[in-house]
């Protein structure tokens, strides 16, 4: 039986997001993963599945239809692999889920516009936006799941959705000195993503590997882009990232070469 393959990028919170979903449906071996290098143009024959898009992950399905957006894809996974659902059947609670997921886009736009902000004057603006996101968060989720930790009985689709980025804002508190106010205001969401950075199903990454990866986003440079002066992407797949130090953490006054790197 032919396997779906999605074309992935190491470390992508998108891809992420289908890793998770498939260890939740203990389906993990069911899709071929294919490892595409970010810091190099997308392959023609890829591009010619693509029909010229370059954002991954990208599912090819086992009948060579071509799927892109991760959140499409996650839904693909649940029609084609069902059992055991993870997305809600239920319409309210697929609603809620649905609602919660929409609020996303604008979570993780803030905090990447912030770790990749090299404007000392923006910094105190960006950490308020970032706060507005988590208070819209801790607000939906005290609605509709004020118990917890989770937005219904156990790790689902919204914390699939959601998890890859809090593990991706371990970027904010390196190199931005952020951590969410221990304080009422982000009670139940910090609740909410404690429970998701605990849960055995998005163990895919680690905080040093995000920190020393997205050192070049800090620095301005996304998408496997090139800060000025250097030659290698933090994104690369060599040197292993467990073998380079720890990259240094004031990115506004410094900007570290490949070799301080250990690239
Ligand atoms: C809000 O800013 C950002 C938020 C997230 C990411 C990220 O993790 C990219 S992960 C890798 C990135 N993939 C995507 O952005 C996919 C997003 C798509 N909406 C999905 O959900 O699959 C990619 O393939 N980039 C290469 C290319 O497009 O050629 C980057 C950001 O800015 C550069």
């Amino acid at each position: 039986m032919t396997r779906p393959i999605l074309y992935h990028i190491p470390v992508c919170p998108f891809s992420q997001r289908l890793e998770i979903l498939l260890e939740l449906k203990g389906l993990r071996d069911a899709v071929d993963f294919r490892v595409i290098d970010i810091t190099v143009p997308r392959p023609d024959w890829l591009l010619q599945r693509t029909r010229g898009t370059t954002a991954l992950p990208v599912l090819e399905t086992a009948d060579g239809h071509i799927v892109k957006e991760s959140l499409v894809i996650m839904q693909y996974f649940e029609d084609v692999m069902p059992a055991p659902a993870i997305v809600q059947r239920d319409p309210w609670r697929h609603a809620v889920e649905n609602m919660l997921t929409r609020l996303e886009g604008d979570f993780c736009t803030q905090g990447y516009a912030w770790v990749m902000n090299q404007d000392l004057e923006r910094r105190d603006a960006l950490r308020e936006g970032m706060l507005a996101q988590y208070a819209l968060l801790d607000d939906f989720l005290l609605a509709h799941a004020p118990e917890g930790p989770f937005l219904f009985e156990d790790f689902g689709w919204a914390e699939a959705v959601f998890t890859p980025f809090f593990q991706r804002f371990w970027f904010l508190e390196y190199y931005e000195g952020f951590t969410l106010p221990d304080a009422p205001r982000y009670a139940r969401v910090r609740r909410w993503i404690d429970a998701c950075l605990a849960h055995p199903a998005a163990r895919q990454v680690t905080k040093e590997q995000i920190v020393k990866l997205y050192y070049d986003y800090a620095k301005g440079a996304g998408n496997g882009a090139l800060p000025p002066g250097r030659s290698r992407s933090s994104f690369a797949f060599v040197p292993d990232w467990r073998a380079r130090p720890w990259p240094p953490r004031d990115k506004y006054a410094h900007s570290a070469s490949d070799a301080e790197l250990g690239l």
